[in-house]
């Protein structure tokens, strides 16, 4: 039996995480943030010390970009020192780090989709705290992946497609359409890691790095809006109109990148991970969405 911790089995890629089909020889490890606090790095040790753990997948992080204006520190201590200590933790027993980061590390200035080795530059304090937990995972131990995705939505949690469908009832929406970047579901982020946590627990020299992970299809913020209402009035739902704004007319405490489209080409290449369009992963999220809410109102 292969143990695998999971960190933030509650957040949107944990869920989908949880959901997965795993091998019945491999046993998937969720502990709470009382029994592991990234914040805490004598938990980690103790949580990983007492156990056999065979590969570590971290999702969990301080995701609110905002809040983390004001609240550098304890925006680093989740996004930089948890992963210091668990890159410690996996260095000393010679096992696989596969750690989740953002494409908000990049300041958003190329104009062409970034690479996995493009400098990085984050522009907000959320983005320079994952940049400094990428750093320690990589300094940390050599057996490490870094997967970068972006904009994740899922049925769970918060995220941009349910803001929306939160604010489905106004008459009106304004939304930013100078920032570009790929939705990513957290279904396809979470399988995406599964396939590369077996391949490390399968092969010591399965590849080893910084990847990106998104759906296909570059957009605006505007343009996924407006997927998403056009997606809900084919199953028969009222939707707003969306206007097309500039950042400046939707002003935010933390700075967000103007380009942040990724490359998932070296994925392809070494993993075999061809991602799918986001607009056929909406409709699943949306389509799970409808089912909870029938659910809901039935049960
Ligand atoms: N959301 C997005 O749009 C994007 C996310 N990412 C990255 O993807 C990863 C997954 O994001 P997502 O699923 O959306 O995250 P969520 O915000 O949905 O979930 C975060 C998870 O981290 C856990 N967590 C927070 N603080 C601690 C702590 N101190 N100790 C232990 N666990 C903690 C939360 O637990 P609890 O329930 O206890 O709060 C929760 O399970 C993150 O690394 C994020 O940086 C990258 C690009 C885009
Ligand atoms: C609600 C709303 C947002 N916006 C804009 C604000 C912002 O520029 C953009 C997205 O807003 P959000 O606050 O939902 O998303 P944001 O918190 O920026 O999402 C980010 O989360 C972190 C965790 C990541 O790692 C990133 O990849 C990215 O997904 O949409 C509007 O223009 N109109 C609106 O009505």
């Amino acid at each position: 039996m292969r143990q695998i911790l999971i960190t933030g089995g509650t957040g949107q890629v944990g869920t989908e995480l949880a959901a997965i089909d795993w091998p019945e020889d491999v046993t998937p490890l969720f502990p709470g943030r009382d029994e592991l606090n990234l914040a805490d790095p004598a938990s980690i040790r103790a949580y990983v010390g007492e156990r056999e753990i065979a590969a570590v997948i971290n999702p969990a992080a301080y995701t609110a970009v905002d809040k983390a204006e004001t609240e550098s520190s304890s925006a680093f201590s989740i996004n930089a020192v948890g992963p210091a200590a668990l890159a410690d933790a996996t260095r000393e027993r010679g096992i696989p780090l596969i750690h989740v980061s953002t494409d908000y590390v990049f300041d958003g200035s190329k104009n062409a989709a970034y690479e996995v080795d493009d400098p990085i530059c984050p522009i907000n304090v959320y983005g320079a705290s994952k940049a400094a937990g990428e750093l320690a995972v990589r300094t940390g131990n050599p057996r490490h992946v870094i997967l970068r995705t972006a904009w994740v939505f899922s049925p769970h949690g918060g995220n941009f497609v349910k803001t929306m469908l939160r604010l489905s009832d106004r008459s009106e929406l304004r939304v930013v359409n100078d920032q570009k970047g790929c939705p990513t579901s957290a279904a396809d982020i979470a399988a995406t890691l599964a396939t590369i946590a077996l391949r490390q627990l399968d092969d010591p020299d399965a590849p080893c790095g910084t990847y990106h992970f998104v759906n296909d299809g570059p957009t605006t913020w505007f343009n996924f809006a407006s997927e998403i209402f056009r997606q809900h009035h084919q199953h028969g739902a009222a939707v707003p109109v969306v206007h097309p704004i500039e950042t400046s007319e939707y002003p935010t405490p933390a700075r967000r990148p103007t380009n942040s489209v990724l490359s998932t080409a070296r994925l392809q290449d070494d993993y075999g991970i061809k991602p799918r369009h986001w607009r056929e992963a909406l409709a699943d999220t949306l389509a799970r969405l409808r089912e909870t809410n029938s659910a809901g109102s039935h049960g």
